[in-house]
């Protein structure tokens, strides 16, 4: 089974409200006077990092991953819970992980520690407070809105290569992704959608699309990215964690962000790139 087949699997379960269908960054838990916003991603060995990274960009990373789901539903941060396989260099982890924490000022709630003989594997629960109600999610996109990008991708694709090849370069966007976390607070209340690219921005787009029921119109020379020569694979790579926003039409962005496209009427194809039909999500991205 593939990660999209087992995620099918699983919305046959019986959800939750709070789950969203299992098609969003997170889980919106309404709780009355609070809203909290759940999630849990995963780092593993030779997958996410390379065998030889330093672990405390490891903890960085996971910490970061994490945090940039909550930026995408606009929430503040509350907490985190760390499932730790112990291994090669624990105290870089440790000297990492207070950094991460001390820089989005999160505090560590808990967690668990275990041995194991297989690929070294890392689990993060974020907990966060809604800032705002409702919470957006993947699945609100209208006809109309314009799309907004909050960073650039392509840099973690650049930031890998450098690592992976020895050249020296800056690979900060790849060990050390940011959550753009105060960027996601003010837009989410304006936001008829939101989610963050982690995968790659064209398969995150079609998501949204299908989840929204709309075509994103993406106009691939607005992307910003990091390697223009590159345009196709920053836009498909992924690890970028940049914020994916749809906005009313006239509605300009509280924060720094750069307009990619439009949202249209359910058409024929989720996607258009540069105005060519894109049918199904192969290849627009990283999948398990
Ligand atoms: N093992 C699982 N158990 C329960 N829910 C899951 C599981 N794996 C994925 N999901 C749910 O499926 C949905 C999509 O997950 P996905 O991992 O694609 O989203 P994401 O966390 O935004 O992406 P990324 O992992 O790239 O950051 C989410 O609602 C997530 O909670
Ligand atoms: C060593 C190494 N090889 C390849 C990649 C590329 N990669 C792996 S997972 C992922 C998407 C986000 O993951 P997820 O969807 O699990 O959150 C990407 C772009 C990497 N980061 N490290
Ligand atoms: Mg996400």
């Amino acid at each position: 089974m593939n990660e999209s087949a087992f995620i099918e699997a699983l919305r046959l379960l019986p959800t939750h409200p709070a789950a969203r269908g299992l098609a969003d960054d997170c889980a919106v838990l309404d709780l009355g006077s609070e809203t909290l916003i759940l999630t849990h991603d995963m780092l593993v060995e030779g997958t996410h990092y390379l065998p030889e990274a330093d672990m405390a960009d490891v903890a960085w990373k996971l910490v970061a991953t994490n945090l940039s789901d909550l930026a995408a539903k606009g929430a503040e941060p509350v907490g985190v819970l760390i499932g730790h396989m112990l291994g090669r260099d624990d105290e870089r982890f440790v000297t990492g992980l207070a950094k991460v924490l001390a820089h989005y000022e999160v505090p560590l709630l808990g967690g668990d520690t275990v041995a194991g003989k297989g690929t070294r594997t890392h689990g993060l629960t974020a907990i966060g407070r809604a800032t705002c109600t409702p919470v957006p999610a993947r699945d609100g996109a209208q006809p109309g809105d314009t799309l907004w990008l909050v960073g650039e991708v392509g840099a973690a694709m650049l930031g890998f290569e450098t690592l992976r090849d020895g050249t020296g370069a800056d690979q900060a966007a790849y060990s050390r992704p940011h959550a753009r976390v105060k960027e996601g607070q003010a837009l989410a209340p304006l936001a008829h959608a939101m989610m963050d690219v982690s995968d790659g921005l064209l398969l995150d787009a079609f998501r949204m699309a299908e989840a929204s029921e709309v075509t994103l119109a993406i106009d691939g020379a607005q992307v910003p990215v990091a390697a223009p020569e590159r345009r196709l694979e920053c836009l498909t790579w992924g690890d970028d964690y940049a914020l994916l926003a749809a906005l009313p039409q006239g509605t300009e962005p509280p924060c720094q962000a750069t307009r990619i496209g439009t949202v249209e009427p359910r058409g024929f194809a989720p996607l258009f790139l540069d105005r060519e039909p894109v049918l199904n999500a192969a290849g627009l991205g990283y999948s398990h």
